[in-house]
């Protein structure tokens, strides 16, 4: 029987560099789990790629997901719905591979109420007003916006001890290579490779 893979959870404030360690991590080609791509109604920046960067749905669409069970968690963040679509989680994990999500806080916490043996990072920033320096340089959020974001990692990063791991994104490369160190110890966890020894008595004895 195949092993079920492990579920990997970044979250972080808007800002904090989430995308940017993410893409790093996925460009290195050794990784062996899948990304799952997020539903949004927020509307794409420029550059951003349906399918790739987020599945971008109407509200409507959005709703009906949520009615028909078709998602893992969702949150409001800021006016706007992000959601993990629950089939590409499901079918990925059940072929044995691992899945990563990057969400923010609220989803994050209901998957660990559904998943309890993921694993949780929450990438933090040195400081907040390096956080506000970086949306900004960003350019990609109106000046309202970036504060309601700032506004809202307060918050978030309270959340924080509710997570396995913290990690400070102070350099792109040490926050990278701390994600990855997370995923190779939690794989070792007695828990999950432990072979089913009890099943085997039970098989020599039948
Ligand atoms: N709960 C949840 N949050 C998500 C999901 N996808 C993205 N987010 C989070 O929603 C927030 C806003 O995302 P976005 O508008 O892309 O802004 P950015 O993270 O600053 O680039 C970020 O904290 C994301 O991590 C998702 O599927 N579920
Ligand atoms: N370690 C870092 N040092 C300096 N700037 C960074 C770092 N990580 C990300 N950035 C920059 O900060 C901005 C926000 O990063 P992004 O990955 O979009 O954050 P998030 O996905 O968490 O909202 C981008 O302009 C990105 O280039």
């Amino acid at each position: 029987m195949t092993k079920r893979g492990m579920l990997i959870v970044l979250s972080g404030p808007s800002g904090v560099g989430k995308g940017t360690v993410r893409k790093a991590i996925f460009d290195q080609n050794n990784n062996d789990f899948q990304y799952s791509i997020s539903m949004t109604t927020r509307q794409p920046r420029p550059g951003e790629v349906d399918g790739v960067d987020y599945f971008f749905v109407s509200k409507e669409e959005f709703e009906e997901r949520i009615q028909t069970g078709g998602m893992l968690e969702y949150a409001k963040y800021v006016d706007n719905y992000y959601g993990t679509p629950l089939k590409y989680v499901n079918e990925t994990l059940d072929s044995g591979k691992d899945v990563f999500l990057e969400i923010e806080v609220n989803g994050a916490m209901q998957v660990r109420a559904k998943s309890p043996d993921g694993v949780f990072v929450f990438l933090t920033p040195p400081d907040l007003m390096e956080l506000k320096q970086r949306l900004i340089h960003r350019g990609t959020d109106a000046m309202d916006v970036i504060n309601k974001r700032v506004a809202t990692a307060v918050g978030e990063i309270k959340m924080m001890q509710n997570y396995d791991y913290a990690v400070v994104n102070d350099e792109v490369n040490n926050a990278v290579e701390k994600i990855k160190t997370i995923i190779r110890s939690e794989r070792l966890r007695v828990t999950r490779v432990m072979p089913d020894y009890l099943g085997m008595l039970g098989e020599m004895n039948s």
